[in-house]
């Protein structure tokens, strides 16, 4: 079963809870909410205070990308701000490890992602001790950025690493470049640009066919 996960980066932040009620009956699997420090990537965006003003427009489950250094520092935070899955950077943190424990002893799964830069090699230690792994198919930090080939044989790398563990692509996913994530292993697909500048359950669908 392919998951969407539209990322609200890409949304009308003016009218930030109708948008997340709008791409919920849209179709939209996932709600994905990008988190930036303006430290770890070149740009800010939104913190738990802004998830927990959303988390009651929807009973999506919120997919919440954290893009900021030592993440261990809020993680409490954004489990109390509503989130589902708390995904983490791999290059975030110098205690991977003892970072995805601190995320397992709350009751919300956990991701860990990789920038296109970062070998699939990074992560497998850890592989099995999560529920997700995040492929950026983009440098964090922006939308709107063009798909970065490479990133499928990262995905068939993580799939033959693990049948069943849930793989997510993220940047510069459209219909063409979904087909070529999903042929290659992926089950969980973010897009925000592609989706926000069309027809929301036209462009949801388009993804999912
Ligand atoms: O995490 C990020 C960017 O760092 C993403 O979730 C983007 O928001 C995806 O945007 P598009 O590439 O789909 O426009
Ligand atoms: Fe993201």
């Amino acid at each position: 079963m392919i998951k969407i996960a539209p990322s609200i980066l890409s949304a009308d932040f003016s009218k930030l809870g109708e948008e997340i009620i709008a791409i919920s009956n849209a179709g939209a699997d996932y709600i994905h909410i990008d988190v930036m420090d303006g430290n770890y990537v070149p740009n800010i965006s939104f913190g738990p205070l802004v998830i927990k003003s959303i988390r009651d427009k929807t009973d999506k489950i919120f997919d919440v990308h954290l893009m900021i250094d030592k993440p261990e520092r809020y993680i409490k935070e954004f489990v109390d701000a509503g989130a589902d899955i708390i995904t983490i950077h791999a290059e975030s943190t110098v205690h991977l490890h003892r970072t995805i424990q601190l995320i397992k002893n709350f009751d919300v799964k956990v991701g860990v992602s990789i920038n296109p830069g970062t070998p699939v090699n990074n992560i497998s230690q850890i592989i099995n001790d999560i529920d997700m792994v995040l492929i950026m198919s983009v440098n964090p930090g922006f939308g709107g950025q063009n798909f970065i080939e490479f990133s499928i044989d990262k995905i068939k790398e993580v799939r033959a690493l693990s049948k069943s563990i849930d793989i997510e692509v993220d940047g510069g996913i459209n219909n063409e470049t979904a087909k070529k994530c999903i042929t290659a292993g992926a089950n969980i697909l973010v897009a925000g640009s592609y989706i926000f500048n069309g027809d929301y359950e036209e462009r949801i669908s388009s993804l999912k066919d």
